[in-house]
């Protein structure tokens, strides 16, 4: 079953292709939409909404056509846009009220259902202050919230994590992993860190001006890059040359060694590597991967 799915869509800007005759489909669960800024996640979403008529190509969402539907669309759909586009003036009550209302729930049952949803996305007394003093983690709560309200199938977040600190993009990559597995709500979620996404989602789909570059599940994703992290105490480079003489693909990051992970033996080999050497082992992570990863990725596969 897809919950979405294109065919050839693209949108053409004057001065450039957006989304590029893009063909793909996502299923229930928690779909990450990575891409560097400017690589068309934005456009997508709006097109995907029925927001922005596209040049070309189809698209249909919770098979619904997007060109067609879209105010049917958006019934069923929950939106996080990525600007900041709350007014400062009202507490998140007021305005969580208001969106359940005009999602037509009457008085009373707006009222519980806003003050479920901020619950929910983790608001607190602060929910009566006005908007205007909460902090960016605040606000992005309130956004979400939003989406959240007119008990929605189907969420877009586009880029939820923007702005926030190491800690807040944790609780808010949390949140949104309990929105999917909890409530049963499926979710597409943008981001331009990859390595943030691939712990939240069951399957990511990479863009680059505009068009696919890959589409798979996380599983297979993680075994095609991935990477562990070392670090210690010193003798780094020691270090980094016995697992090449070992053959191991090794690469520096400042205080860390990344070593290509090609199966059981490539832990093995740091472990011996580290206890032939005398090393002190620090940390023993396994790597986050960035975008660059499926460039290199893919570019290997050519
Ligand atoms: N309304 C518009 N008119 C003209 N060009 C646009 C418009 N909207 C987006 N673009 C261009 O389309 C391309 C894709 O933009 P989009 O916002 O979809 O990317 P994105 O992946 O969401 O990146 P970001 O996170 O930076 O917004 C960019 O080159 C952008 O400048």
């Amino acid at each position: 079953m897809h919950i979405l799915a294109t065919e050839g869509l693209t949108k053409r800007f004057p001065t450039v292709t957006a989304v590029d005759q893009l063909t793909v489909t996502v299923g229930p669960g928690v779909t990450g939409l990575v891409g560097a800024n400017g690589a068309g996640k934005s456009t997508l979403i709006k097109i995907l909404l029925g927001l922005l008529p596209p040049s070309g190509g189809s698209a249909r969402v919770l098979d619904l056509d997007v060109t067609a539907r879209g105010a049917d669309i958006r019934r069923l759909v929950g939106y996080m846009p990525e600007h900041e586009c709350l007014p400062p003036d009202v507490s998140a009550t007021e305005l969580i009220v208001h969106f359940a209302r005009m999602s037509g729930l009457p008085r009373t049952a707006a009222r519980e259902r806003a003050a479920d949803v901020l619950r929910h996305v983790g608001l607190a007394e602060e929910r009566y202050r006005p908007v205007g003093t909460y902090s960016t983690g605040m606000k992005q709560r309130v956004k979400l919230a939003q989406a959240l309200v007119h008990d929605p199938k189907l969420i877009f977040l586009d880029e939820p994590t923007n702005g926030l600190d190491p800690r807040g993009r944790d609780e808010m990559l949390t949140l949104i992993r309990r929105i999917g597995a909890e409530f049963g709500i499926s979710v597409l979620v943008t981001s331009h860190l990859l390595g943030e996404l691939e712990r939240i989602c069951d399957h990511v789909i990479v863009i680059d001006a505009g068009r696919l570059l890959r589409s798979s599940a996380i599983g297979e994703f993680t075994q095609v890059t991935q990477t562990v992290e070392v670090e210690v105490d010193e003798g780094l480079d020691d270090l980094a040359a016995h697992l090449v003489a070992g053959g191991q693909a090794v690469s520096r990051q400042g205080r860390l060694l990344v070593v290509k992970v090609t199966g059981p033996e490539s832990y093995d080999a740091i472990r011996d590597a580290t206890a032939e050497l005398g090393l002190c082992l620090i940390r023993l992570e396994q790597g986050r991967h960035r975008i660059e990863d499926v460039f290199r990725d893919e570019v290997a596969h050519v």
